[in-house]
């Protein structure tokens, strides 16, 4: 098969191929009902469905693509896109010709939660970002590292100097064995539960980014009715992760107590019973949910159910 001139009419969606954002990624995939196959070490993958093809991709790699408008739709961390339109901006302030990229954010995916930031060794003698002007830094976002610095160096020397004083190495993963090897004296990396960084002995000063999975676009997608379709499925698709369905029956003499504990996204759904007693049903947010229980006990409620949902629009 011709794969090139197979992607012909269809809409390019660049998800990533590995790492901590692949598992997420796929399971929404599946949730919106995109289905397809993808062949051993195929980087492209026809989806059955709908005329979309899927490109895997390395997170990292994805805003360039979806910014140049190379594939029209893209999952990646918002860290990723921030540090590619710190490239970019990097890019035309040395050289105005320098081709233009950006892309657009569709939607917050409420998954890969996780912070870009400072870190120094515990012990050590740096205490801001500040004090690391003139040192060595290892991080893999170069661009935000050096925006970073070039901020710091502004405020800290009035005018921002020609040529950053801070040395900025770049590393490609691994990068907290930067400081105890003595690469760098301080390190920029992403932190999720700060295992990693207290495992390394190494403390958080500041914060560059706060990240999330995101949903990007082009600019100039190539079918802008599909492109709505996806985000409205994927936004579906959350929304079901957030919530759970609760149905309990209750006296009808306590229904504004309970409706208030359960009041639902728009309103709880209400069935009569015969006796006196009606049949509640209502989404309420997960987390909430223990305690939404507890509630409806106090008030009377009785069969209280929890039921997950796969889907809603
Ligand atoms: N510990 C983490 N917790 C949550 N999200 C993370 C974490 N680490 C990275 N991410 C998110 O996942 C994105 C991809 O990171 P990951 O380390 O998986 O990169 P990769 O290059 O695809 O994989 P690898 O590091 O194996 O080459 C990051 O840009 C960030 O948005
Ligand atoms: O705060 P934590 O929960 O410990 O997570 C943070 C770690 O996760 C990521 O690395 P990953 O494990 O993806 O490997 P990498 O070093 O190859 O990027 C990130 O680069 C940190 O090292």
């Amino acid at each position: 098969m011709d794969l090139v001139n197979s992607l012909e009419g269809r809409l390019l969606f660049a998800v990533p191929k590995k790492g901590r954002l692949n598992a997420a990624t796929l399971n929404l995939l599946e949730g919106a009902d995109i289905q397809f196959r993808r062949e051993n070490r195929l980087d492209i993958a026809l989806v059955k469905n709908l005329p979309i093809a899927l490109i895997f991709l390395p997170a990292a790699d994805i805003p360039t693509f979806v910014g140049q408008g190379r594939v029209d739709l893209g999952i990646t961390g918002w860290d990723q896109v921030k540090e590619h339109d710190a490239a970019v901006k990097a890019a035309a302030s040395e050289d105005p010709s320098s081709p233009v990229s950006g892309s657009e954010m569709v939607m917050d995916l409420e998954f890969g939660a996780c912070k870009l930031q400072v870190q120094v060794p515990e012990k050590g003698q740096y205490a801001t970002g500040t004090d690391l002007i003139g040192r060595t830094i290892g991080t893999s976002f170069v661009s935000l590292t050096e925006e970073y610095f070039a901020q710091l160096e502004a405020q800290a020397g009035g005018a921002a100097p020609q040529k950053l004083r801070t040395k900025i190495i770049e590393l490609s993963g691994s990068v907290e064995a930067a400081c105890a090897l003595g690469v760098a004296d301080g390190i920029v990396d992403l932190v999720e539960s700060g295992e990693t960084m207290r495992a390394a002995g190494l403390k958080a000063i500041d914060t560059v980014v706060e990240s999330v999975a995101v949903l990007i676009k082009s600019r100039s997608p190539s079918n802008t009715d599909l492109v709505d379709l996806i985000a409205a499925r994927i936004r579906g698709v959350i929304t079901a992760q957030r919530y759970v369905l609760c149905q309990y029956n209750i006296e009808r003499s306590s229904i504004a107590a309970a409706t208030q504990i359960t009041p639902g996204k728009r309103a709880p759904t209400v069935t009569s019973l015969d006796d006196g007693w009606v049949a509640v049903s209502s989404m309420v947010e997960k987390k909430k949910i223990a305690l939404v229980m507890d509630d409806l006990k106090r008030v009377g409620a009785q069969d209280i159910l929890v039921l997950d949902i796969h889907n809603t629009r």
